[in-house]
């Protein structure tokens, strides 16, 4: 079973998984942080800049998850433009050396596998930051997606079109197609950690960590991975049926064990 930690507040959950990382990148400068966009990494990387703070980073890399087909990448709300601005650019890591899935339709066929050739390439990613959409999935992989997936083209649905709506102008210009790292693409990364905030996460939440792995809910697919860290805040834990267990077990950690 996953570890599940209940923070009190988003800032102190981005400051837990911040921490994380810069001790990693401390014991490992050529440290590969597996990236994520949406709202909820947020904190962590609002974190970072002061966990950071001191810290050599020139030679740490960056694979996103994901980004939307067909969308200009100079779009603002490209998952380039994205991790530019609310990773790269703050933190100071070199843009050569942070990658996001190459969403252009000149080359989108060949794109999937020259991402999982790079991403091996780099050693594998250290740690992959997650977070989960309403609808179960984890990266894009929309309910459905294959547990050995590797990156590939997804259809989104239309319940993630409608939850990404607000980060565009209108609901019909969220691009219909994305590019995301697969399930399997993701469980092979040596950490996993998911990040879930607000009531709204609760039920897809509680599927993922508690129900029954499925690929009709793609984030369970985390169940199967050895080493997973969940942070979430109250209202994303209402539906969990062991949150007695797991405050239990995390006041109980001991310091010697790390996230
Ligand atoms: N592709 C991203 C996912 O990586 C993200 O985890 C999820 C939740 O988004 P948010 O964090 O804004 O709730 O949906 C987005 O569409």
């Amino acid at each position: 079973m996953a570890e599940v930690i209940i923070m009190p507040t988003r800032a102190e959950a981005g400051a837990l998984v911040a921490d994380e990382i810069a001790r990693g990148i401390r014991a490992n400068p050529e440290f590969v942080l597996g990236l994520a966009t949406g709202s909820t990494p947020l904190p962590v990387y609002e974190a970072l800049r002061a966990s950071l703070d001191g810290v050599d980073v020139s030679q740490v890399r960056g694979f996103a998850l994901d980004e939307y087909v067909g969308l200009d990448p100079a779009h603002p709300e490209s998952y380039r433009s994205v991790i530019t601005r609310e990773v790269v650019e703050p933190l100071g890591l070199d843009p050569a050396r942070v990658r996001v899935p190459d969403g252009s339709l000149a080359r989108i066929a060949h794109a999937g596998e020259l991402y999982d050739a790079a991403i091996l390439d780099a050693g594998g990613v250290d740690l992959q930051i997650l977070g989960i959409g309403t609808d179960g999935h984890i990266g894009f992989n929309e309910p459905g997606s294959s547990f050995a997936s590797r990156t590939r083209v997804k259809t989104l649905t239309a319940q993630t079109r409608d939850d990404n709506a607000r980060f565009f102008a209108s609901p019909a210009e969220v691009p219909m197609h994305c590019i995301t790292q697969g399930l399997g693409t993701i469980l092979e990364a040596r950490h996993l950690v998911l990040l879930a905030f607000g009531a709204g996460k609760a039920a897809a939440l509680a599927a993922a960590v508690e129900g029954p792995v499925t690929a009709s809910v793609p984030g369970s697919a985390i169940q199967l991975h050895p080493h997973v860290t969940v942070i979430v805040d109250e209202e994303a834990a209402s539906e969990l049926d062991h949150v007695d267990y797991y405050r239990y077990a995390y006041a109980n950690k001991p310091a010697w064990q790390g996230l």
